[in-house]
C-alpha cells in the first residue's frame, strides 16, 4: 500500500470533523473520498498532506510520517487545493517556472501545458482564464514536481459539465501513466467514472468502503425501467411479479424491478397486451442510491 491511514480523529472546537477512519491506498489505483458538504473530506485530505494535525490517528504515505517528514514526502506528492488564489498579475508560465524552482527535478512546463492544452495560454495572465483553465492550472502545477501520488481536491467543482468531462479525461490519463491518485468530490457520476475504489464519508465516518461496483451490487436496489406509452392500465403492471413499484408522469411510465432480466418479462407483458410504447429504457442504479440507502439521504448537487 502506497498510503496508510489508522483510526484518524480530528475535532474543531470540540466538534468532530473526522471520527475514527481508517483505509489504505493502493499504488497506481484512482481512490475517491466521497461525500456531502462539510462531511469531513477535506480535513481527512488535508491531515494526509501533512497540512493539518489529527487530534490522534496514525498516517504514513510513501512510508514518510506527513507531519515529521513533510519537506520529503513533498518531493513525491503533488497536491491541488480545494481553494487557491493565484497572483492575478502573474503569467501562466511565469507561475509555472516558480513553482518549478522549488523542486531539484521538475518535470519541464511546457510538457504539462501541451499534456493539458494549456499552451496556447502561456503568456495569458492568470486572473484571464476560464474556470476550467484555472483548474488545468492548478493540476500543471501539482504535476511539477513530477510526484507518484496526486492529491486533488473537489478539483471539477463550478465547471460546466463539459469542461467536467474533458477534466476527467486528463485524470484517466494520469492513471495510466501510473500515478496514484487520491480525489474527493461530491459528485457521485464523478466517483463512479473516474475511482477504482471509494470511501463514502458521512458525518466524519467512513459509512461504506469498496469498488464502484461492488458498493452497487450490495445495495440490490434492482433496475428502474421507463418508456412512453398513451395508454395504459396501471393497476395491471402493479400487479405483476416482478414489479415493485411503478410511477406515471404524464406519458412517462417509470418502472422498478427486482434485476435487469425483468426488462424482457415487461417487455413481453406489452406485447402481449397489445399495449403500444417507446422510447423503453433501463437505468441502473449508481453510487447515488448507494449514497441513499447508506446515509438515508439524497446527496445535494
Ligand atoms: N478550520 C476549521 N475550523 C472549524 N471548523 C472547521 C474547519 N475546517 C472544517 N471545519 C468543519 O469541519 C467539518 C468538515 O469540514 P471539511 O471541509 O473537512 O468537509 P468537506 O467534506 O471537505 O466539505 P466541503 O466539500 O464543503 O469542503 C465541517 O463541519 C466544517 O465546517
Amino acid at each position: 500500500m502506497i498510503i496508510e491511514v489508522k483510526n484518524l480523529t480530528k475535532s474543531y472546537e470540540g466538534k468532530k470533523a473526522v471520527d475514527d477512519v481508517s483505509f489504505n491506498i493502493e499504488e497506481g489505483e484512482i481512490f475517491g473520498i466521497i461525500g456531502p458538504n462539510g462531511a469531513g473530506k477535506t480535513t481527512i485530505l488535508e491531515c494526509i498532506e501533512g497540512l493539518r494535525i489529527p487530534d490522534s490517528g496514525y498516517i504514513r504515505v510513501l512510508n514518510f510520517n506527513p507531519l515529521k517528514d513533510r519537506k520529503k514526502m513533498y518531493e513525491y506528492i503533488g497536491v491541488q487545493l480545494q481553494e487557491t488564489t493565484y497572483p492575478d498579475r502573474l503569467k501562466v508560465w511565469e507561475i509555472c517556472r516558480l513553482f518549478s524552482s522549488f523542486y531539484n527535478n521538475p518535470v519541464p512546463y511546457n510538457d504539462l501545458l501541451r499534456q493539458f492544452d494549456l499552451e496556447e495560454k502561456k503568456n495569458s495572465y492568470i486572473s484571464k482564464l476560464s474556470g476550467g483553465q484555472k483548474q488545468k492550472l492548478s493540476i500543471i502545477l501539482a504535476l511539477i514536481p513530477n510526484p507518484k501520488i496526486v492529491f486533488l481536491d473537489e478539483l471539477t467543482t463550478g465547471l460546466d459539465p463539459q469542461a467536467r468531462r474533458s477534466m476527467w479525461g486528463y485524470i484517466k490519463e494520469l492513471k495510466e501513466k501510473g500515478l496514484t491518485i487520491c480525489l474527493t468530490t461530491h459528485y457521485m457520476e464523478e466517483a463512479e467514472y473516474l475511482c477504482d475504489r471509494v470511501a463514502i464519508i458521512n458525518e466524519g465516518k467512513i459509512a461504506a468502503i469498496d469498488t464502484v461496483d461492488k458498493l452497487i451490487n450490495l445495495i440490490d436496489s434492482g433496475v428502474k425501467i421507463i418508456f412512453t406509452c398513451e395508454e395504459i392500465d396501471i393497476k395491471k403492471l402493479e400487479n405483476l411479479i416482478f414489479i415493485k413499484k411503478v410511477e406515471k408522469y404524464n406519458n412517462e411510465i417509470h418502472v422498478y424491478c427486482e434485476n435487469k432480466d425483468n426488462l424482457t418479462d415487461l417487455i413481453n407483458f406489452l406485447q402481449n397486451e397489445g399495449i403500444k410504447f417507446s422510447n423503453l429504457k433501463t437505468i441502473n442504479p449508481g453510487l447515488e442510491d448507494v449514497f441513499l440507502k447508506i446515509t438515508g439521504y439524497k446527496i445535494e448537487k
